[in-house]
């Protein structure tokens, strides 16, 4: 059994005295890839943001590679390996393509491994932050946390927005940072059959609890259980 990246344990969390999470319990080997879908509001962001730190944790524990978070402030998660790609993709609009990376290096991160991965931010590496299309935001999202060296990668609704051209090559992309050993990645997608064609292991929540986990090819054999939870079922293969 490959040893635990994370682990919730009963995590309660949420915003001020409200809870969101009602006692998330789950362990996420290293190397894994996992998708976390449930429909709006479900407590799919605050999940990843709780456990990067940026919620209240009213119960329960967090631990990454076997050390409880609790109090650990988000910079200090993401200096022991925590990455999170968040829904709003956070650039600074005023900074350049180049500058935003160079904010977000830590260790060996090189901006050569960022253009290598896009090089449509080579192209636009002196152009502002919020100069950018959507997609090319996303991309400066993603460089921007992978340029903090995270085994832990956490993206939430990356494709959110974008063209469909745009979301196969990011999917593309994640396919290559799953298979170079060094991340284990946690997908938040509304995009199911994407979320559901990447993941290994699947999660399904609803208001604020678990209601399903399993390996992602029981519910590509048996969509009635995302009807059940997601109220949606999955695009027919193409003919
Ligand atoms: N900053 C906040 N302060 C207070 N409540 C919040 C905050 N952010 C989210 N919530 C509430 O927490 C609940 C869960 O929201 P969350 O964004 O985690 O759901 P989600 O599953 O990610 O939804 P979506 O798919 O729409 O992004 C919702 O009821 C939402 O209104």
């Amino acid at each position: 059994m490959p040893e635990a990246v994370l682990e919730l344990e009963g995590l309660v969390a949420g915003y001020g005295d409200t809870t969101v999470l009602q006692g998330i319990s789950l362990s996420v080997p290293k190397g894994q890839r996992l998708a976390v879908i449930g429909r709006n509001g479900v407590g799919k962001t605050t999940l990843l943001a709780s456990i990067m730190g940026l919620t209240r944790q009213h119960g329960g524990k967090v631990r990454y590679r076997g050390h409880d978070l609790h109090g650990l402030a988000p910079h200090r998660r993401s200096a022991l390996g925590l990455g999170l790609v968040p829904q709003t993709r956070d650039i600074f609009p005023s900074l350049s393509v180049e500058e935003n990376l160079i904010a977000g290096m830590r260790g060996d991160a090189s901006l050569d491994e960022a253009y290598a991965l896009f090089p449509r931010l080579k192209e636009r590496r002196r152009n502002g932050g919020g100069q950018l299309s959507g997609g090319e935001q996303q991309m400066l999202s993603i460089a921007r946390t992978l340029m903090g060296r995270p085994e832990l990668l956490m993206l939430d609704e990356p494709l959110e927005g974008l063209a469909p051209v745009i979301c196969d090559m990011l999917m593309e992309t994640f396919e290559a940072l799953a298979a170079d050993g060094r991340h284990t990645i946690v997908l938040v997608e509304q995009h199911t059959d994407l979320a559901l064609s990447f993941a290994e292991q699947v999660l399904i929540l609803d208001a604020g609890s678990i209601v399903h986990a399993g390996p992602a090819e029981t519910l590509r054999l048996d969509p009635s259980i995302l009807e059940r939870h997601v109220g949606v079922g999955l695009a027919a293969p193409p003919p």
